[in-house]
């Protein structure tokens, strides 16, 4: 397993790779690698004969008053992760190795990105469609590997790549919870003890709008009262929003008639943690 810090270097590793005729998989993460993301890259490892996973906290996706200098970082720690699990190489680039000075070419969507948390972070999604776009650019790989964590992310990566013609899988993973349900997430190293206990009302949020799905509940707003209620019955807890929205456009609907996403972003003090359902998993 060799930490890679070059574009050049992943692409002549690629190039060798694919004239052997080998398949590649890729997972693009931010770093600080947990169970969730070990479980995209044991699904690259098992559909692909390499895995290259990304290990790069992108500026560009961070709003000015964001956690961009404290995120945490541990390449080490990543490296062994990464290794255990099968991955081949770790592209761990510093900011100047993908954006160059002069660098102003950037990729943008609109509609899905205008809800849920690209109404809270405006230039999130400009920054995360520039920068998968590099990777797959720079890594060519036949899958790609989400997880449904990020389900905004993940839709709006599979729209990209249908809108700009990009022959890649994009493999869409299930959550990785820890025991007491709340999804795992390199940002919950920010809680303290207080505020990890706290932060349940998540999953507890979903499991609410889950149970009242499964029992036949179709209005949304009935559903997200619920939720909202149960959520704002903890002091540390601050709603950013909770919504259900249609999972081909993220537009709010009022009533559960198709594939929808549920989907809400809360602040636990001042961290921000996000976790959803998709109605198809029911
Ligand atoms: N609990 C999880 N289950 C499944 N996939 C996950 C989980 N957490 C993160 N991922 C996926 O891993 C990929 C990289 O995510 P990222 O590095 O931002 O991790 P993260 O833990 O979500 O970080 P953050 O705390 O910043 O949200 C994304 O596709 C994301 O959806
Ligand atoms: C996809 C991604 C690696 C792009 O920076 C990031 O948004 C993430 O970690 O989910
Ligand atoms: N997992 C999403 C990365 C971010 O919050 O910027």
């Amino acid at each position: 397993m060799k930490i890679v810090k070059t574009i050049d270097e992943v692409r002549r590793q690629v190039k060798e790779w694919k004239s052997q005729g080998l398949s590649v998989g890729l997972v693009p993460t931010m770093g600080y690698l947990h169970e969730g993301h070990a479980s995209l890259i044991d699904a690259s490892h098992r559909d692909n004969d390499r895995t290259v996973v990304s290990d790069f906290v992108n500026p560009m996706q961070f709003g000015p008053t964001e956690d961009l200098e404290s995120y945490p970082r541990d390449i080490e720690r990543d490296a062994a992760l990464v290794e255990e699990h099968g991955g081949d190489i770790i592209f761990n680039p510093e900011p100047s190795e993908m954006y160059h000075e002069g660098f102003s070419s950037f990729v943008d969507m609109d509609v899905l990105t205008k809800e849920l948390c690209g109404l809270s972070r405006p230039v999130h999604f400009r920054g995360v469609c520039t920068v998968v776009s590099k990777l797959f650019n720079i890594v060519q790989p036949d899958k790609a590997y989400f997880g449904k964590k990020d389900a905004q992310q993940l839709a709006v990566i599979k729209h990209m790549v249908d809108d700009l013609n990009m022959d890649i899988e994009i493999i869409g993973c299930p959550i990785v919870r820890e025991e007491d349900g709340l999804a795992k997430s390199s940002r919950n190293t920010y809680l303290n003890d207080k505020e990890r206990k706290a932060a349940l009302v998540l999953s507890q949020a979903i499991n609410i709008c889950m149970d009242m799905v499964r029992n036949g509940e179709t209005e949304c707003s009935k559903i997200t009262d619920a939720m909202k209620e149960h959520i704002n019955a903890e002091p540390l807890a601050k709603i950013d929003y909770v919504k259900i929205v249609d999972l081909a456009t993220m537009q709010q609907i009022p009533v559960i008639d198709r594939p929808a996403l549920c989907a809400i972003a809360v602040y636990i003090g001042s961290t921000r943690l996000i976790d959803n359902f998709f109605s198809e998993d029911i």
